[in-house]
Parts: structure tokens; sequence; C-alpha cells
């Protein structure tokens, strides 16, 4: 297993931040501004769908990493940190959970 993180990669997207564009591909994403950082997480989630519908396993690995790098750029230029999104991720993991115990009661 890999012991690169989601938490690694934002942090060095958020490095490139007000850097120079010339040297930095990540810096020239958010001069671009957000929409242009849309486009292109959009663009590279289309590339991974294809990718799962094709059970092109090499292929979605790619298109993979680039969806995360893409969105890891996204949430930089639109101020949302990666924190935030898996804080929210937790509070539906707990929600469910209450749900399932809810469900569990009544049976
Ligand atoms: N994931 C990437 C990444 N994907 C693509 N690229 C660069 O973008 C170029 C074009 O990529 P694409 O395949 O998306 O091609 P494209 O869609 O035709 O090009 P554009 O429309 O994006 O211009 C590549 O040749 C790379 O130079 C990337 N450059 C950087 N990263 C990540 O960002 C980190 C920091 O890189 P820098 O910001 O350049 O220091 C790296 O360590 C990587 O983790």
């Amino acid at each position: 297993m890999s012991d690169y993180t989601l938490n690694d990669l934002a942090r060095l997207v958020a490095s490139r931040a007000g850097t120079s564009p010339d040297s930095s591909y990540t810096a020239k994403l958010l001069a671009g501004g957000p929409a242009k950082a849309a486009k292109k997480l959009g663009e590279e989630a289309v590339e991974a769908a294809i990718a799962a519908v094709q059970g092109d396993k090499a292929g979605l690995t790619a298109e993979a990493a680039d969806v995360l790098y893409h969105l890891m750029v996204v949430l930089q230029a639109g101020g949302v940190s990666l924190d935030a999104v898996m804080a929210e991720l937790e509070r539906r993991t707990a929600q469910s959970g209450l749900a399932e115990k809810a469900a569990r009661r009544h049976t």
C-alpha cells in the first residue's frame, strides 16, 4: 500500500499557490481561476468514467489520479480545505451509523 495520501497531495497543491505559473503546472491552473480548474476536473472525471465503463484498469488508474489531483486544485481554488470535505464524510458516516442502529431497534 502506498504511503502517499490525499493530505500530501493537498499540501503539495497548496504549496504551489502564488508561485510562478512558468515553473509549476499547478500554479498555472490556479492562476487560471476556479472556472478553468473546474473545467479540467470535469474533463478528467468523464475520462475516468469512460475508462471504468470500458473495463480499462490501467486507464482508470491514471484517470483516477488525474481526478484526485484536479479535485485538490479545485478545492484550493475554491477555498475549501480537504479537512472540511473529510469532516463532511465523517458526519455522513456517523449519521448512517445512527440510522442503522435505529433500524435495528425497530426490527
Ligand atoms: N498531476 C499532475 C499533472 N498532470 C498533468 N500535468 C502537466 O500537464 C501537462 C498536460 O497534461 P494533460 O495530460 O492533462 O494534457 P492536456 O489536457 O492536453 O493539457 P492542458 O489542457 O492541461 O494544458 C503534462 O505534460 C504535465 O506537465 C501535471 N502536472 C503536475 N501534476 C501534479 O502536481 C504536482 C506538482 O507539479 P507542479 O505544479 O508542476 O510543480 C506533481 O508532483 C503532480 O503530482
